[in-house]
């Protein structure tokens, strides 16, 4: 698809009748298929998608995809100067003040917090992008600061701590570099935690293996078999996107995302659509969307929640009263993680957000430098044995 020639092709000059004809209407990969067709052979990890227009699948491929796309990342704050070197409050300001009434600032209840963690175990899991970085164009270069390294280092020395991030679990690791903590890649598709005895036996695809410090590991892969197809789809999504200019593909390994941050907004639409017609021979795939991006993933009954569970699991921290999980992250994907915690009725959810946002967490950071001052002084209280 050449968007760089001066072309009329339907596609950028009329997005409608896409809309209409493709995205918004039954797509052949929007139909229902059978449970064969979609069965990975996991058991308990098929994911069933609903036949009616409801889910994910709708969310990017129905009529509102665009405007979905077009919110998929907060606006930047605008301040309204009055006169001489006085601010009023900008309408975001109000709208972000009021919405913090929901979701209160973790710092500013950090006593509230601290006094219900009192004689519990901390455990402590995190998203990457937004969260320990900030969001910034290049996805390649979303470098954790060295200040924000030092205070996951210190945090991991009092909590068991566990990144779980959508991209591949070797390029998380390479961006954080601390070998004291457990990575989650790909949503949770690829884990590497602690050996449980327990846990092997209840997961086929858990294995026993070695990590680069030679410590023994239990290394769960659910969607290990989607590996070639994954690869296969994202050849195919470099190629049908190669020429609309800002697009980019990433292997996250078991999944793959499709930028479009950099995309004039006047062709989100043709990334949208590439992305469609490519997936409609893969009925074994899904499509979710984050921050400026398109998310590729197996339909399998797996996300970052059930990564958060595995892993309590595997820290035998499942089963107890005293512990309490706390979860921090920012994008859409985290949601399903703020989830698991509401129907345990344990720990928190924290939402990075510095626009307002329906959440299932409990509390909020505004951005990733309010998430480092909140892990500071969870480790300053642990510290004074206030914890
Ligand atoms: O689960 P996460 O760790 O939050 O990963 C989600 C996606 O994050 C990355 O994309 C986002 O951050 C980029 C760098 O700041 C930004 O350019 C992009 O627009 C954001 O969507 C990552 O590149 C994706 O692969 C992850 O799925």
């Amino acid at each position: 698809m050449d968007l760089k020639s001066n072309h009329t092709a339907p596609v950028l000059t009329d997005p409608a009748p896409i809309n209409k004809s493709r995205l918004g209407g039954v797509h052949s990969s929007m139909l229902p298929y059978s449970r064969t067709a979609c069965s990975a052979g996991l058991p308990g990890l098929l994911l069933t998608i609903p036949r009616k227009k409801t889910g994910i699948l709708d969310d990017v491929r129905s009529s509102s995809w665009l405007d979905a796309m077009k919110s998929s990342s907060p606006p930047h704050k605008k301040i309204t100067k009055v006169f001489n070197n006085d601010y009023a409050l900008s309408d975001a300001d109000v709208a972000y003040n009021t919405w913090l009434v929901k979701y209160p600032s973790a710092i500013a209840s950090f006593e509230q917090i601290a006094d219900h963690a009192k004689g519990k175990r901390i455990a402590l899991f995190l998203d990457y992008d937004g969260t320990l970085s900030p969001i910034v164009d290049n996805p390649d270069c979303a470098f954790m600061s060295d200040a924000m390294r030092a205070v996951v280092k210190n945090v991991a020395k009092y909590f068991p701590t566990a990144i779980i991030s959508g991209r591949s679990r070797d390029k998380v690791y390479d961006f954080v570099g601390l070998t004291e903590l457990y990575y989650a890649g790909s949503h949770g598709m690829d884990i590497i935690g602690p050996v449980r005895q327990s846990i092997s036996g209840d997961h086929p695809n858990c294995i026993r293996s070695t990590d680069e410090q030679g410590k023994e590991v239990s290394l769960f892969q659910p969607a290990s078999e989607f590996l070639p197809m994954i690869d296969k789809v994202f050849r195919s999504l470099v190629e049908i996107t190669n020429d609309i200019i800002g697009a980019k593909v990433e292997n996250n390994k078991f999944c793959v995302s499709v930028h479009y941050r950099n995309v004039d907004e006047k062709n989100w639409n043709v990334v949208a659509q590439c992305v469609d017609d490519v997936l409609k021979d893969y009925p074994r795939l899904r499509l979710t969307h984050g921050r400026k991006v398109l998310e590729v993933r197996p339909v399998i009954n797996w996300d970052k929640g059930k990564a958060v569970t595995f892993l309590l699991d595997s820290l035998d921290l499942s089963k107890c009263d005293d512990v309490l999980p706390i979860y921090v992250g920012d994008d859409r994907t985290d949601e399903d993680a703020f989830k698991v915690l509401r129907e345990r009725n344990q720990g928190y959810g924290i939402l990075v957000s510095s626009a307002p946002k329906e959440s299932s967490a409990d509390y909020s950071l505004r951005d990733p430098s309010e998430v480092m001052e909140f892990l500071k002084s969870l480790v300053a209280c642990k510290k004074s044995y206030a914890l």
